[in-house]
C-alpha cells in the first residue's frame, strides 16, 4: 500500500506557492499517519509525499474527508494541488465520494514529489488526509454508498408507506412529514456523492443543492414539529417565531451559497440548533403534560436531537471522527421515520375506528344497539326489491309493547330502558339469521321476514309473544312482565315500504283495540285503495 507523508505549514498565515515551496523540509509539522488528522484552522498549507516501493506507476486517491456535513456542519474543498514544478495536477472536483469523500486523484508520475494542497475554506476547523490505493479506496467507498443506499431506500419505503396513511386521512400535518422524508432522502444523495457519480455536475452548482436541500429539509422538520405538536395552540409565540426562524434560514441557506463565509455559517448552524432546541423544549413540556403526541415525537426525534448535538461537539473537538458516527447518524434517521410512520398508522387506525362509530350511531339505535328507523327502511326497499325477482313471499310484524307508559311512571324511566333493552335481546334470540328487527322509535319496533308468507308470519308473531311472557326481566326484587301487540302484513305487488308498513300498523291498532297482547292479521280493508282495483 502506497505511504502518505504529511506536513502541516507552520502557520495559518496566508502563504503563496512559492513561499511554501521555499519552507524548508523541517519548517513542515509531520502529521501521524496513523491518525492523520490536520487542523485546518491552524494550517493553511498540506504537503503531501507519496512513497512506498510500489508506489511507482501506481495510482493514488488522497481522501480529505471533512468533519460535520450536515445539518450543523459546512465541508471544505482541496483547491489546488500542483507537483514540484508547480503546474496543477489531477483535481477531481467532479469527485468519486461526493461531500463525504471529497478525493484527489494523483498520478504515480507525481509521486516521487511532494505535493502541496490548499484548503480553499476553513469553515471546517479538521481535516484528515488518507492515502488509499485506487481499488482499496473504491472499495470502501462502495461499502460506505452501498449501505447508504439501503439505509435510503428503507426511507424512501417508510416514507411512502406513511404517505398512504397521510393520504387516507387527508391531515396537512402529515404531507409535512411525507416533504420531510422527501427532502432528507433528496438530501442524503446529494452528499454521498451516489448522484455526482451518475451525473456530471460543477462544484458550485453541487454546493447550491447541497445547501438548497439541506435548508428545505430542515424547514419540513420544523414545520412539521409545529404542526404534528399543534405548537400554535399550545404555544403560539413559540410557533409564530419558528415559523420567522425557518423564513430567516432559509434566507441565510441562500446567503451562504456560493459563500465561505465562516460568519455567514455559523449563524446559519445557530439558527438550526435554536429551532430544534426549541422544538425539544416544547415537545418536552408537552410530554411533561401527558400529551400523547409529545410522547412519539420525543421517542422519534429525541435521538435525531442527540445525534445533532454528539455530531456538533465531535465538530468542536480537534479530534478524528470515529468511523460510527456516520453509520449511526443514517440508523438515527431512519428510526425518526420509522417512530413517525407507526404514528401516522396509529392515527389511520383511530379515524378509522372514530368512522366506524359514527358510521354505526347512523344506522343503529344507541339504546338498544338494532337498526334504527333508517336502517329499517334500506333493508325493506332491497327485501322488497329481491323478493320480486325471486318471487318469494316477505311479511313484516308490527310490535308495539303495551302500557309502556305505566312502566316507566312506575319503576322509573332507567327501567323502562332496561325493558327496551331485555325486550329486544329476548326477540332477537329467537330470530333467524335472514329475519329483520328494527327499533322504529319509542315503544315500537319492526320485525322483517323474508320469505315467509303472512300464516307463518302469524305463527312467529306467537311464538315471539310466548318467549317473551317466558323470560321476564329480573332486576333485584322487580319481575317486570311485558306484552306487545303485534300486527302483520305480508308484501303485495303493489306496495311500496311505506304501504305496507302501514297496513302492519293498521293492524296494531285493532290489536289495542281489542284488548292487547294478541296477534292481528292485516285484512283487505287496510288498503281499500289498493283493494278495489
Ligand atoms: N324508558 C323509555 N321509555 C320510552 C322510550 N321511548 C318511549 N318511551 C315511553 O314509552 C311510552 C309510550 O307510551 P304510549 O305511546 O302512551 O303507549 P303505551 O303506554 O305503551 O300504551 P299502549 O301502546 O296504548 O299500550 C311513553 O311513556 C314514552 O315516554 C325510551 O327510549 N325509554
Amino acid at each position: 500500500a502506497p505511504e502518505l507523508t504529511i506536513g502541516c505549514s507552520p502557520t495559518s498565515a496566508q502563504l503563496t506557492l512559492e513561499q511554501v515551496r521555499a519552507l524548508p523540509t523541517e519548517a513542515w509539522k509531520t502529521v501521524d499517519p496513523n491518525a492523520p488528522f490536520v487542523d485546518l484552522a491552524k494550517a493553511e498549507w498540506c504537503r503531501l509525499q507519496v512513497s512506498g516501493a510500489d508506489t511507482l506507476g501506481a495510482v493514488v486517491r488522497f481522501k480529505v474527508s471533512s468533519a460535520l456535513i450536515a445539518p450543523v456542519a459546512t465541508f471544505y474543498w482541496p483547491d489546488v494541488l500542483r507537483d514540484d514544478q508547480g503546474t496543477q495536477v489531477g483535481v477531481e472536483t467532479r469527485s468519486f465520494g461526493g461531500a463525504r469523500h471529497p478525493s484527489v486523484l494523483v498520478e504515480a508520475r507525481h509521486t516521487g514529489q511532494p505535493i502541496y494542497l490548499r484548503f480553499l475554506t476553513r469553515s471546517s476547523p479538521r481535516g484528515v488526509l488518507e492515502a488509499w490505493g485506487v481499488s482499496d479506496f473504491t472499495a470502501r467507498v462502495r461499502a460506505e454508498q452501498s449501505f447508504e443506499m439501503a439505509v435510503m431506500a428503507s426511507m424512501a419505503v417508510l416514507g411512502l408507506m406513511a404517505s398512504l396513511f397521510a393520504y387516507q386521512l387527508g391531515r396537512r400535518v402529515l404531507v409535512y412529514l411525507c416533504l420531510w422524508v422527501i427532502s432528507v432522502i433528496v438530501l442524503r444523495v446529494l452528499e454521498s456523492g451516489l448522484f455526482t457519480t451518475w451525473v456530471s455536475i460543477e462544484e458550485d452548482a453541487r454546493r447550491l443543492l447541497n445547501t438548497l436541500s439541506l435548508t428545505v429539509a430542515i424547514a419540513f422538520s420544523v414545520v412539521f414539529s409545529d404542526r404534528y405538536l399543534k405548537l400554535g395552540d399550545h404555544f403560539p409565540r413559540i410557533s409564530r417565531l419558528l415559523m420567522a426562524l425557518v423564513l430567516v434560514l432559509i434566507g441565510v441557506g441562500l446567503l451562504t451559497v456560493g459563500q465561505v463565509t465562516t460568519h455567514l455559517r455559523e449563524l446559519y448552524n445557530a439558527l438550526i440548533i435554536l429551532q430544534f432546541m426549541l422544538v425539544g423544549i416544547c415537545a418536552l413540556v408537552l410530554f411533561h403534560r401527558g400529551d400523547e403526541m409529545a410522547r412519539f415525537f420525543i421517542l422519534g426525534w429525541s435521538p435525531v436531537l442527540v445525534m445533532s448535538v454528539v455530531r456538533t461537539l465531535f465538530f468542536l473537538t480537534p479530534a478524528p471522527l470515529p468511523v460510527w458516527l456516520e453509520p449511526l447518524w443514517q440508523v438515527t434517521l431512519l428510526f425518526a421515520v420509522f417512530v413517525l410512520l407507526l404514528v401516522t398508522a396509529r392515527a389511520t387506525r383511530d379515524a378509522e375506528r372514530e368512522m366506524h362509530v359514527v358510521r354505526r350511531a347512523a344506522s343503529h339505535d344507541a339504546l338498544t344497539g338494532l337498526a334504527n328507523r333508517a336502517s329499517l327502511f334500506e333493508a325493506l326497499k332491497s327485501g322488497m326489491a329481491k323478493a320480486r325477482t325471486t318471487r318469494a313471499p316477505l311479511s313484516l310484524l308490527f310490535l308495539d309493547l303495551d302500557h309502556f307508559k305505566h312502566v316507566n311512571d312506575e319503576h322509573g324511566h332507567d327501567v323502562g330502558d332496561h325493558c327496551l333493552r331485555h325486550f329486544a335481546a329476548t326477540l332477537q334470540s329467537r330470530l333467524r339469521a335472514d329475519d329483520m328487527l328494527a327499533r322504529l322509535g319509542g315503544e315500537e319496533f319492526v320485525v322483517l321476514l323474508p320469505g315467509v308468507p303472512l300464516e307463518h308470519a302469524r305463527k312467529v308473531s306467537d311464538d315471539l309473544r310466548n318467549v317473551l311472557s317466558e323470560h321476564p326481566l329480573i332486576l333485584g326484587d322487580l319481575t317486570c312482565r311485558m306484552t306487545v301487540s303485534v300486527g302483520v302484513a305480508a308484501l303485495r305487488d303493489e306496495d311500496d315500504a311505506e304501504s305496507l308498513l302501514k297496513r302492519a300498523d293498521a293492524a296494531v291498532y285493532r290489536a289495542k283495540a281489542h284488548g292487547r297482547d294478541r296477534t292481528v292479521l292485516e285484512t283487505v280493508f287496510d288498503a281499500p285503495a289498493l283493494s278495489l282495483r
